[in-house]
């Protein structure tokens, strides 16, 4: 079959098909990441402005029509699926939309139903997660200082996060942290953040800051590549590249003092686009090909023309057939401007 450029979604183009979706560039596209809303308890500073504009209750899809739309991509070929937000704990009735997304799980069309999450509520949802088949879940969290966390994500509480931590393991979810390398915050604090980690069974995933969204602070200033990072670490670590992969951006390392892995997601400093192969639902029904560009496909109005999903399926391969080739981010320390203008929480990283 051609998946050539715009060779889809037209009136009288070729009949859709449940084909896996392969964009230009030959990637085949199996993971989908879903905003499932844009709201969050915390206000992180690398991520939001503390006052920020959300999107009024009624421009939402409902979560019946959110499991439609994973369901027309898990019928393409999409085999990994994981919530995010804004908070996706936050968002109402949640556990209703998992618990029907694991349906995929029994059936054999997922391999992994996951969530990313800053951790506030694991302590109330861990065992229902847990029971609709979550192994693995992704929390955020940037540093063990409980007032550089309040100063970090504004309105967070971290006891409550290393609840959710607590309760998450407990139940028997895998947890790998999360921690955006922020300079002058908590570049010296990595080591200790690779320890607790490691030393309680986790993966530690370290990410450059990304420049999304007006915050109301100069991200310019906190950026930290990897690069210096792991050149650090070395002096105290031995650290040695291995093939493990989770079908996400991260390359990883082994630690030998600790035993564990480490990830890095270097959208700056090492560019991973050419093994891209995921896709973001935001909460309206937008779909955004890729992170760090501005084009999108409305998928809402294919998905409420019809019971069926013939449009659906057509829309869909007509936006990957759009997929660009990658990002263009760039730390631009002359005008100190955001490269794209929405938010990391409207697509969920
Ligand atoms: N530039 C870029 N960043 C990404 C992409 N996917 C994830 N990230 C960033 O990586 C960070 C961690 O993402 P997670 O939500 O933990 O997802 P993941 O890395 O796929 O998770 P694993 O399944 O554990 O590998 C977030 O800050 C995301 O913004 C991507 O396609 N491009
Ligand atoms: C947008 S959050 C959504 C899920 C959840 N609220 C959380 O914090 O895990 C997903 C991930 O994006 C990361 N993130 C947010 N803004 C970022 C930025 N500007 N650059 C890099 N990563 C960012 C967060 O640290 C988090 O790991
Ligand atoms: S990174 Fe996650 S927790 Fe922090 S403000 Fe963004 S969406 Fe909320
Ligand atoms: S920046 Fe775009 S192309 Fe690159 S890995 Fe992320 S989503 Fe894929």
């Amino acid at each position: 079959m051609n998946y050539s450029p715009g060779s889809f979604g037209k009136a009288a183009g070729p009949a859709p098909t449940n084909a896996p979706i392969v964009d230009p560039f030959g990637r085949s596209i199996s993971y989908l990441r879903v905003s499932v809303t844009d709201r969050c308890d915390f206000r992180c500073t690398y991520c939001m402005a503390e006052n920020m504009n959300f999107l009024p209750k009624k421009d939402l899809l409902t979560l019946e029509e959110l499991d439609r739309l994973c369901s027309a991509f898990i019928a393409k070929g999409v085999r990994k699926l994981r919530l995010t937000g804004g908070e996706p704990l936050v968002r109402k009735n949640i556990m209703f939309l998992m618990r029907n997304l694991a349906r995929h799980l029994d059936g054999g069309g997922l391999d992994e139903l996951t969530l990313t999450t800053n951790g506030s509520q694991l302590a109330r949802f861990a065992g229902e997660l847990a029971d609709c088949g979550v192994r693995r879940i992704n929390v955020s969290l940037d540093t063990l200082d409980p007032r550089k966390f309040a100063e970090i994500t504004r309105w967070g509480d971290f006891a409550k996060v290393m609840e959710g931590i607590d309760a998450a393991r407990k139940a028997g979810i895998r947890v790998k942290i999360n921690a955006v390398a922020l300079k002058d915050f908590n570049e010296d604090e990595i080591a200790d953040l690779l320890r607790y980690a490691h030393g309680n069974g986790m993966d530690l995933t370290l990410i450059e800051t990304m420049p999304m969204g007006e915050t109301g602070e100069d991200r310019t200033d906190r950026y930290l590549p990897l690069s210096t990072v792991r050149q650090r670490l070395e002096t105290q670590f031995t650290l040695s590249d291995i093939p493990y992969r989770t079908g996400g951006p991260a390359r990883y390392v082994e630690v030998k003092e600790t035993g564990g892995r480490l990830g890095f997601i270097t959208p700056l400093t090492h560019n991973f686009c050419e093994s891209c192969n995921r896709v973001r639902l935001t909460c309206t029904g937008t779909l955004y090909m890729c992170l760090g560009q501005e084009d999108a496909a409305d998928l809402r109005a294919a998905l409420r023309a019809s019971d069926d999903d013939t449009l659906l399926a057509a829309a869909i391969d007509e936006a990957i057939s759009r997929k660009p080739k990658g990002h263009d981010f760039v730390i631009d320390r002359d005008h100190r401007r955001p490269a794209v203008a929405r938010h990391m929480s409207v697509t969920g990283g």
